[in-house]
């Protein structure tokens, strides 16, 4: 039996797609669950379902819209009551493994504790210790290398996902020149997507040769 994979994504999913991809080129056995969309948006969500994998919304947004901003402890609460649904929405599937691809929300210890021991990667573009944290990462390292003179490393990682963002042992690691003066924001990002298009199936073939399932 495939391993059992669950994507939780939250817009294009063209990370998605290149693990679709990659399946359909026989260069990864797995069998896609679910796809899991923060959003009711995601474009990824009609990737998935071209392809006959399952898909849910479970968005924040009900659970949190008739609170007051400033109600910092009932929005909490909500959160919570969030990642428990999640949580059990993820672990009906029983996945071997779980995959954020461009996830956009902090993953609790309200879900984080409910679905050990299945691991979870996600993909972050921008190397170890770097723009920890930010859902802007690809711009920051942009506005970084051309607001300087010189040349530095970037690019993108797939990390095992623990409590503190971003701060997971690295899966894989995909480094890329930045020189300023020499792209544009779009052009950097373009090569970073790129990067990120082999770095998620490089890393899912990692982990399902390093995990029984
Ligand atoms: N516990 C963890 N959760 C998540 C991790 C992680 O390493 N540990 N990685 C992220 C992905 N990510 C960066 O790679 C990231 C996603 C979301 C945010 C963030 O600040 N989200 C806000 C909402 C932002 C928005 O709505 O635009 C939030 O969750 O309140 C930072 C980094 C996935 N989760
Ligand atoms: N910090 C998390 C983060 O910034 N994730 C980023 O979201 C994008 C998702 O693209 P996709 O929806 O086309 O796969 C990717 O660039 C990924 O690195």
């Amino acid at each position: 039996m495939s391993p059992r994979v669950t994507v939780l994504i939250s817009g294009s999913g063209s990370n998605l797609q290149a693990l679709i991809d990659a399946k359909t080129a026989g260069s990864i056995d797995v069998e896609f669950v679910q796809v899991i969309s923060s959003s009711k948006k995601a474009y990824g969500l009609e990737r998935a379902s071209q392809n006959g994998i399952p898909t849910k919304v479970q968005s924040l947004y009900p659970y949190t819209k008739s609170i007051p901003k400033e109600d910092s402890s009932a929005r909490a609460e909500a959160r919570k009551r969030f990642e428990i649904d999640l949580a059990a929405v993820v672990l009906e599937d029983q996945p071997d493994l779980i995959v954020c691809a461009g996830w956009l929300l902090i993953l609790g210890a309200e879900f984080l504790q409910r679905v050990k021991p299945t691991p979870i990667i996600n993909l972050h573009p921008a190397l170890p210790g770097a723009f920890d944290g930010t859902t802007h990462a690809i711009q920051m390292a942009w506005e970084k290398c051309n607001s300087g003179k010189k040349a530095f490393t970037a690019g993108c990682m797939v990390h095992l996902v623990i409590e503190e963002v971003d701060r997971g042992e690295p899966v894989v690691i995909k480094e890329l020149e930045l020189v300023p003066g020499t792209e544009t924001l779009e052009e950097y990002e373009t090569r970073v997507h790129e990067a990120e298009h082999i770095a998620i199936v490089e890393a899912v073939q990692k982990l399902l040769t390093t995990t029984k399932h």
